[in-house]
């Protein structure tokens, strides 16, 4: 498949998929929407794929959806069809089993902000400026509020929500929605070794740690552990989990399979 508006690079068991609108800030067009949905599901579906970097061409993340396109539509249907569109890169994120880092140069506003709070880790440069802006153009970044609720407090979302107001780095740090802030320069070498590390692990144990820990996250205390013990009982029989136990205790590197 070949992409418009951005790019996918492998390197090892890492892809890099690179929001390419740079001219246009890397909006959410339609089209690279659309682009990026296909992207991820096919990079989540390549098991030779153990992490994914998602970041911007040109020095910054997105301003979100592209605003130009507003006016293309009129009814109640054809906006909500747009912006569910728009918005699934959100849901396909979080059902990823692949771990996904953002990293984030510029600015990453609405959508832009919204892959931050959706994916699993976040790198952002020191200058880098982040915020739920479409309450200045008379919208609201209702879907990426969605994630955002997921990641920061309450009261941290609503006023991102609600102000519209950019924070720094280091306070989207202190909020947790990324977890390192590094010199600009070294956003995607940050964001690759976090990958790195990801993808030296087992690959089917990280998958169904994933998958468990955002389950067992949404339930109360005695069913989470129920998902958490249930999946630990199945990492425990796979083959990996013999192959880096007897690794350890030999003292050498496994070689994992994923089986
Ligand atoms: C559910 C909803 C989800 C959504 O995503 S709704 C979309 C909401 N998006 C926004 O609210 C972002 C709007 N953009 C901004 O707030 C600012 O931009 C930034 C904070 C991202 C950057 O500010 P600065 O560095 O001062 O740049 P600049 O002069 O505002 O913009 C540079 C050029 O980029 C265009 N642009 C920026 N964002 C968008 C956008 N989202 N859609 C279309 N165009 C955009 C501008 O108009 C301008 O263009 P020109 O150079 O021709 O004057």
């Amino acid at each position: 498949m070949t992409y418009d508006t951005i790019e996918i690079t492998r390197d090892d068991h890492v892809a890099t998929i690179a929001l390419d609108r740079a001219e246009n800030f890397n909006t959410f067009s339609t089209a690279l929407s659309r682009e990026l949905i296909e992207a991820l599901e096919s990079v989540d579906g390549d098991d030779e794929v153990r992490a994914v970097v998602v970041e911007g061409n040109g020095g910054v993340l997105s301003a979100g959806i592209d605003l130009n396109e507003h006016d293309d539509f009129e009814t109640h249907r054809e906006y909500f069809d747009w912006v569910e569109e728009m918005e699934r890169p959100f849901r396909v994120l979080t059902d990823m089993r692949t771990p996904v880092i953002v990293g984030v140069e510029g600015h990453a506003a609405a959508n832009g902000l919204g892959l931050v709070a959706a994916a699993d880790l976040a790198v952002a440069a020191s200058d880098a400026q982040m915020g739920m802006t479409a309450v200045n153009v008379g919208l609201f970044c209702t879907g990426p509020g969605v994630p955002l609720i997921r990641t920061v407090t309450e009261k941290q979302a609503l006023e991102l929500l609600l102000t519209g107001e950019l924070i720094g780095a280091e306070t989207a740090k202190d909020w947790g929605l990324v977890n390192r802030v590094v010199d600009p320069d070294d956003v995607h070498e940050e964001s690759m070794a976090l990958a790195e590390s990801i993808a030296s692990k087992s690959p089917v144990a990280v998958q169904k740690g994933k998958e468990a820990f955002y389950e067992a996250a949404d339930l109360e205390f005695d069913k989470a552990m129920d998902v958490a013990n249930e999946a630990f009982a199945t990492i425990c029989r796979t083959e990996d989990a013999a192959e880096g136990i007897e690794a350890f205790l030999e003292d050498r590197e496994p070689e994992y399979t994923g089986r």
